[in-house]
């Protein structure tokens, strides 16, 4: 990896899928103008966090006005931009995808959530497997001046995936996201910092404002954590942009002080792609 800016756009979602489309181009053309060279949206970003939502908001990659522009940004600002979440139409199939556009507004991946957020909490059932299949890929994208490995919200709770992930020589884990008011304050922090100590890699996190009106009231707190696991950005509630530089030098000062990867012991285990 080369040093290179990365921003993380934590912006409001409404049922406007049009405003959110094009609000979500200005907050990713402002991060542009701060320097960053990759940018971040949040999980679901054209389309609020409901499930019963997702099949009317779902484009194609072949037609959709979200996915063109995102090309036509990427292309235009000569970033890379890894497009958060939106809901994506395949046949009979609908997805959580995220995908990320490359400076020539090239597809660089596309990552299909793989573990779909079905889960029954206090006041809080979500099952997304409702609307939803799930991804069946994991997701390396090689940006030429760094390798990023894409996950999607409830996937950041699988460590196996990570992992994975970290193996195949990536420098960071960027998470489109959309905790809640429930596990955000429990375990939001935890887990991105989680996956970057046990895997001495940067983590990027990008989740929409909150809107204590909206029927899914999203955490906030988009949130940069360095492979020592010291968080080096962290958004409030509101919609806001936080911009970090990646520094190869600190993943090989960190690994090579604590050299974690080449000390499994992979004799005893092994953690498998299948
Ligand atoms: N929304 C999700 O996919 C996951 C989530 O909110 C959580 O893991 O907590």
């Amino acid at each position: 990896m080369d040093k290179c800016k990365l921003a993380v756009c934590q912006i409001k979602v409404t049922s406007d899928k049009g405003f959110n489309i094009s609000h979500a181009e200005d907050s990713v053309r402002r991060a542009a103008r701060q320097g960053a060279q990759v940018v971040v949206l949040p999980e679901m970003f054209n389309c609020p966090y409901e499930t019963h939502l997702f099949p009317s908001y779902a484009e194609s990659y072949s037609k959709g006005e979200t996915v063109q522009m995102m090309s036509r940004v990427a292309d235009q600002l000569d970033i890379v931009l890894v497009g958060g979440s939106i809901p994506e139409r395949d046949g009979d199939f609908v997805y959580n995808t995220c995908f990320t556009f490359g400076p020539r507004g090239d597809l660089l991946g596309r990552h299909r959530k793989v573990h779909l957020f079905d889960v029954d909490l206090p006041n809080l059932k979500v099952q997304e497997s409702s609307t939803l299949g799930p991804g069946n890929e994991l997701t390396v994208i090689d940006a030429g001046f760094c390798k990023i490995g894409v996950m999607i919200c409830f996937d950041v709770r699988f460590p196996e995936l990570a992992r994975l992930l970290v193996l195949a020589g990536i420098d960071v884990l960027v998470i489109p996201a959309a905790f809640n008011l429930i596990t955000g304050p429990a375990h939001w922090d935890l887990t991105m910092r989680a996956r970057a100590v046990d895997n001495q890699v940067y983590v990027a996190a990008a989740s929409p404002a909150r809107d204590d009106r909206a029927d899914y009231v999203a955490y906030g707190h988009s949130i940069v954590v360095d492979p020592w696991g010291d968080v080096v950005a962290r958004a409030g509630t509101g919609e806001e942009i936080i911009m970090v530089e990646l520094d190869p030098e600190k993943i090989r000062e960190v690994r090579g002080r604590l050299p974690l990867l080449t000390q499994r012991r992979t004799d005893l285990y092994e953690i498998i792609r299948k």
